[in-house]
């Protein structure tokens, strides 16, 4: 099975277009608060009408209120959330649509223990590089060896660039990847040959694993 790709923190309409035609399967818009990729709803606007059927809309939340939660949700009809905070089970699943929960994979695998317990309504998990109680989103790996079975789609994240994301698919196999910072050339800035190259090397490591 080929690896999905996740592009995620684009803040131009053209990379969203550009990302679209080098074949990414997911754009992330993020509204966690006060980081550099950080979108105000009307620019977000733009963005959206930038992401055509078939690829998968994803808005990003980082302990945002609910009511900002709604009015992302309400305007931008995303295909999927997906929660960077200490948000529980019952406040991702409040919003009626599918989600995906980060996990703080920066101090090895605690935060992954019973996560699905926790979030029993979770549709995937993303794994960060990011220590627990941190933010994510930071460019930072963690060990791929601890890679916990979860039971559900894993979306591999933290510190992913075109130099590693080929060994990252060939060990960890993951059903998606996710790179925010890996292909930019300055904080929410994405770089076309970064994009292509992180894809490109995707696709070389799926053709490992090809029957
Ligand atoms: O992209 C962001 O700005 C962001 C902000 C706050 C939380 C998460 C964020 N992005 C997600 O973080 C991971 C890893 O990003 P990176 O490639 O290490 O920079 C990924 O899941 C992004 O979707």
């Amino acid at each position: 099975m080929r690896t999905r790709i996740k592009f995620c923190g684009l803040t131009r309409p053209g990379d969203v277009r550009l990302a679209v035609e080098l074949g990414v399967d997911a754009i992330g818009l993020v509204f966690a608060a006060g980081g550099p990729r950080c979108l105000a709803l009307d620019h977000a606007g733009a963005l959206r009408e930038a992401i055509p059927p078939m690829v998968t809309a994803v808005a990003l939340f980082m302990d945002n209120p609910g009511s900002e939660v709604e009015a992302v949700v309400r305007r931008l009809r995303p295909d999927l959330l997906q929660f960077h905070g200490g948000e529980d089970d019952a406040f991702c699943r409040g919003f009626g649509l599918p989600f995906a929960k980060a996990l703080a994979m920066g101090r090895g695998p605690g935060d992954a223990v019973n996560a699905r317990k926790r979030y029993p309504s979770a549709s995937a998990f993303v794994l960060d590089g990011h220590a627990p109680g941190e933010p994510g989103g930071r460019g930072e790996r963690f060990d791929w060896s601890l890679v916990p079975g979860l039971g559900r789609p894993v979306l591999l994240a933290g510190g992913l660039s075109a130099d590693n994301v080929g060994e990252a698919v060939r060990q960890v196999r993951p059903f998606a990847v996710d790179v925010s910072s890996g292909i930019e050339s300055a904080p929410g800035v994405k770089d076309g040959g970064r994009m292509q190259r992180f894809i490109e090397e995707v696709r070389r490591a799926d053709s490992n694993f090809a029957g």
